[in-house]
């Protein structure tokens, strides 16, 4: 199961917020329809974010007609506003335009149908190498996973937040693969559902065991011993190692320390975004108060109800064991050790902001 899927000049999505009672793919035949489906949340994660709006970038360029190379650059400026005005946490999602801009820009010298072809490829390397990042962090993750591991996890960090594969996710399965007999515990992750709808989906597809609870027996279930670690994904990591990541992150940890539980933070290196000192600089971003006041569109509560409903959370780097990244496994203290795994790679992400 593939939930970005490019497909005779379109982009088929899986949309996620009709999993797992329908399993239907959207099909988006313009950059609009791609950042209504990366807003509304039809394609989410990271990851899988970042290479949606890729593939919105190159329908952008699909759509413009003509060759003149000045009013091509300013219409893909203009692309790529749209998509970054959809969702202001996952950085993966600025890594990707600014990315398929940059790519522009090295192309200048050649004719528009050539820079429309290039953006294509373009596009299908960052889905491409973000599967094989994830399999790379499921190898270095699963040294970290002892056998018959209890895992905790949160939100979905899994083959539907990426390009295939997961990176929590991409460590149960590494795990699992390996014959560790792991048993995964799914937090529902209100408001969304995230944990209940689609990591428990994704699991149970794959026969890997897993026991879905709902976010208030986090701590009872720590108590209990049947948790040996927690593993979660990443919206975006600062340069001091603080993690934003879904609503509800942030309180596992500070559970996860009273129980002296190993709290891991898995995602690609492109996730971390080094212009950022802290945590404290990252934007999270406020959804709707519906989503609160409903599940599955059904009102539960008064009407009118006030609401907050910040869909990130900011763990503070104190809290966190290890993140484990494609280019190796950072620990304290992450300014250094994430710094030094920048230089893997000079012309990415070695400092620039993204936003
Ligand atoms: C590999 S996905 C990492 C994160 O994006 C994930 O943990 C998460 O918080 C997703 O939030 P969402 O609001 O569902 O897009």
């Amino acid at each position: 199961m593939r939930s970005i899927i490019w497909e005779k000049g379109k982009l088929k999505l899986i949309d996620q917020t009709r999993l797992p009672l329908h399993v239907e793919y959207i099909e988006c035949c313009d950059f609009h329809a791609v950042a209504e489906a990366i807003k509304n949340m039809k394609v989410r994660g990271a990851p899988a974010i970042g290479a949606a709006a890729a593939y919105g970038m190159v329908l952008g360029a699909l759509a413009f007609e003509g060759n003149e190379k000045g009013a091509f650059r300013a219409h893909m400026n203009r692309v790529a506003e749209v998509l970054k005005q959809t969702r202001p946490t996952a950085v993966n999602l600025f890594w990707a335009v600014n990315r398929m801009l940059r790519k522009i820009e090295e192309l200048s010298g050649r004719e528009v149908p050539e820079i429309k072809q290039r953006l294509l490829e373009e596009a299908h390397a960052i889905y491409q190498e973000d599967l094989e990042m994830n399999r790379r962090i499921g190898q270095l993750g699963n040294q970290v996973v002892p056998p018959k591991a209890g895992i905790l996890t949160h939100c979905n960090a899994g083959a539907l937040a990426t390009a295939g594969y997961g990176t929590a996710l991409g460590v149960v399965r590494a795990a699992h693969e390996a014959g560790k007999e792991i048993h995964v515990w799914a937090d529902e992750t209100r408001p969304l559902l995230q944990g209940a709808r689609l990591t428990v989906w994704e699991l149970m597809q794959d026969n890997i065991p897993v026991t879905l609870i709902t976010d208030s027996m986090a701590g009872y279930v720590m108590r209990q011993k049947k948790i040996d670690l927690v593993i979660v994904g990443a919206d975006r990591i600062a340069a001091n190692g603080d993690v934003a990541n879904k609503i509800g992150t942030y309180g596992l940890a500070v559970l996860a320390k009273e129980h002296g539980i190993p709290f891991y933070v898995a995602a690609p290196f492109s996730t971390v975004d080094l212009a950022l000192d802290s945590g404290n600089e990252i934007p999270i971003e406020e959804r709707d108060c519906e989503e609160v006041r409903c599940i599955y569109g059904q009102r539960v509560v008064p009407e009118e109800v006030e609401v907050y409903n910040p869909a990130f959370d900011v763990t503070p780097h104190h809290l966190i064991t290890a993140i484990i990244t494609d280019r190796g496994i950072a620990r304290p203290p992450y300014r250094e050790t994430l710094a030094q795994l920048a230089q893997y790679d000079q012309d990415d992400n070695s400092g620039r902001k993204e936003k």
